[in-house]
């Protein structure tokens, strides 16, 4: 620090103990970091450690109780975005905030602080696009594209305000193999031209693999720093978590071929609801008591269809087409569903998986009311808010759901634990059937091994299971069978012992599922 204005300091960035306070909660705490130029240094730690807290307080979007920021050397207060961004901060958030009827260049001219053209913004961003290898259309609609390519429009979006550190929070959750791949090259080149990165991610291989540093937190304190290329993923868990991280076991299941199916798609077709979604195509698949099935596939070819259908989210014409428990379903609501013993956890937690400004226990019983009514209602329709408390006590307990106060609204969870919280809310109903979409996205490495040994214990105890994710690893620590979703179709499931990543990787990028084999053969 100290150094003369004019003149680079040798950090960019130094924060001296930072502290943000949720009521009686240090979601930050006295918190040290220190970025160099040209590094990119990991911001690890479990869910609800303090992570984006820290991040938000250094682009501006909430305010710190106490601690000082200092740029380049020089102590710096960063009011807002608008003035995170004027310094040279930069960020590219989980959630992205873009349009969908709007074009990827209209899209970005909204977030820049003056009137430039479209034209020009679109030159500029194709001119980035070009120079990192970033493929983007800027006259495409965002509608019509991929989640990585949404992705890259933040990123060029980012990078047109020319920052010196560019804050990147969960980027590879949602990409392809290939996608993160492509994003490494991209970050691999901002920091040999000196900018440094700033990121959080639970993938502990690719901290390992990218990071030239790390700032690992724990309760809203630095619990350490080190070097992640010299670490283990488990050492860096170990790190974040305090103790070992459990491996999941999956027992085989016994006898499964005999057991019931529970959960039936039958010649599932779907035109597209709007001009954006993929039709599905005569999907058949059966789950049954006692299995895990996975669902593989690139984000974008159907999944989210999919899961409506199953769910209910969007009724079916033909009843037959999904069966619960063996009663016609596809003409039945979310609640009739979910009353035949079906649970349903959708992709996007806050506003569709929970009601933000709801609390847990207000939550729990939105969702549980219709299934839950003898525990639930009392005489005269009255809410037993005394069962309905225990009840979303148990299931915190049982997550080991971290909070602020007692029966938080869900908007103040941090990502991880609000997850934890709505599978916990499902699971604790012990569902005949359970269909979840990205049981683990943003969830850190102990969580994550918690959920998925309970869909496997779920499972083993009777339920049917079907899991949608993009997570080729946790799919093959859980599944049974692995089934591909690829442009609106499905493949036939592959039992876990004949699938390898390269079959399923074929599969997702389209190879007829009988061709597999000849075109490994091929490669
Ligand atoms: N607006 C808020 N009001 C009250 N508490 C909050 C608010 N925002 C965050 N918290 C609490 O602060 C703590 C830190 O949350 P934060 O989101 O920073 O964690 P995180 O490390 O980013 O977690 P994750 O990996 O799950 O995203 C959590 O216990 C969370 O419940």
């Amino acid at each position: 620090m100290g150094a003369q204005p004019g003149a680079a300091a040798a950090n960019l960035l130094e924060v001296r103990g930072l502290t943000k306070i949720f009521g009686s909660l240090k979601a930050c705490d006295h918190v040290d970091l220190t970025v160099r130029r040209g590094e990119i240094h990991a911001l690890l730690g479990e869910n609800g450690a303090g992570k984006s807290t820290l991040v938000k307080m250094l682009f501006g979007s909430l305010e710190p109780n106490a601690g000082e920021i200092f740029w380049d050397g020089q102590p710096v207060r960063i009011a807002s975005p608008h003035a995170a961004r004027k310094l040279g901060i930069g960020m590219v958030f989980q959630h992205f905030s873009l349009f969908d009827a709007l074009t990827a260049a209209e899209n970005i001219a909204l977030s820049l602080d003056d009137d430039t053209p479209i034209a020009t913004i679109a030159a500029k961003a194709q001119a980035l696009s070009h120079s990192y290898g970033l493929p983007l259309d800027p006259y495409a609609l965002v509608g019509d594209l991929s989640v990585g390519e949404r992705q890259r429009i933040e990123i060029i979006r980012c990078l047109l305000q020319v920052p010196q550190l560019i804050i990147l929070d969960e980027p590879t959750s949602v990409l392809t193999p290939q996608e993160a791949d492509r994003l490494f090259e991209t970050l691999d080149r901002l920091r040999a031209e000196g900018k440094s990165i700033l990121y959080i991610s639970h993938r502990l291989e690719e901290v390992k693999r990218m990071c030239d540093s790390a700032t690992v937190l724990r309760h809203g304190k630095v619990v350490g720093h080190c070097d992640p290329r010299r670490e283990t993923a488990s050492s860096l868990a170990r790190m974040m978590v305090g103790n070992d991280v459990q491996a999941v076991v999956r027992e085989p299941a016994e006898g499964m071929d005999k057991a019931p199916v529970l959960l039936e798609v039958k010649k599932l077709s779907r035109a597209p609801a709007t001009s954006f979604s993929i039709p599905l195509r005569d999907i058949s698949l059966g789950v049954r008591a006692g299995e895990v099935i996975g669902i593989a596939g690139v984000a974008g070819n159907g999944q989210g269809e999919f899961f409506e259908a199953v769910s209910g989210e969007m009724a079916q014409a033909d009843a037959a087409s999904v069966r619960i428990r063996g009663k016609d379903a596809g003409r039945l609501s979310i609640s009739e569903r979910r009353r035949l013993g079906a649970a349903f956890v959708p992709e996007e937690r806050l506003g569709h998986g929970a009601a933000p400004r709801m609390k847990l226990s207000e939550n729990l019983l939105l969702s549980r009311h219709a299934t839950d009514d003898k525990a639930f209602i009392g005489p005269g329709g009255t809410i037993r808010t005394g069962a309905v408390d225990a009840a979303a006590q148990r299931i915190i307990a049982a997550m080991d759901v971290r909070k602020s106060a007692r029966d938080p609204e869900a908007a103040a969870l941090s990502g991880g634990n609000l997850q934890k919280f709505i599978i916990g809310r499902e699971l604790d109903r012990r569902p005949a059937v359970m269909v979840v979409n990205q049981p683990t996205w943003g969830v850190d490495a102990g969580a994550a091994a918690k959920i998925r040994q309970a869909l496997i214990g779920l499972a083993r105890a009777g339920s049917a299971v079907l899991v949608i994710s993009q997570d080729l690893d946790e799919l093959f620590e859980i599944s049974d069978a692995i089934a591909v979703m690829h442009n609106g179709q499905l493949s036939k499931p592959l039992p876990i012992a004949e699938a390898t990543f390269e079959k399923i990787g074929l599969l997702m990028g389209g190879a007829e599922p009988g061709h597999v084999e000849p075109a490994m053969e091929v490669a």
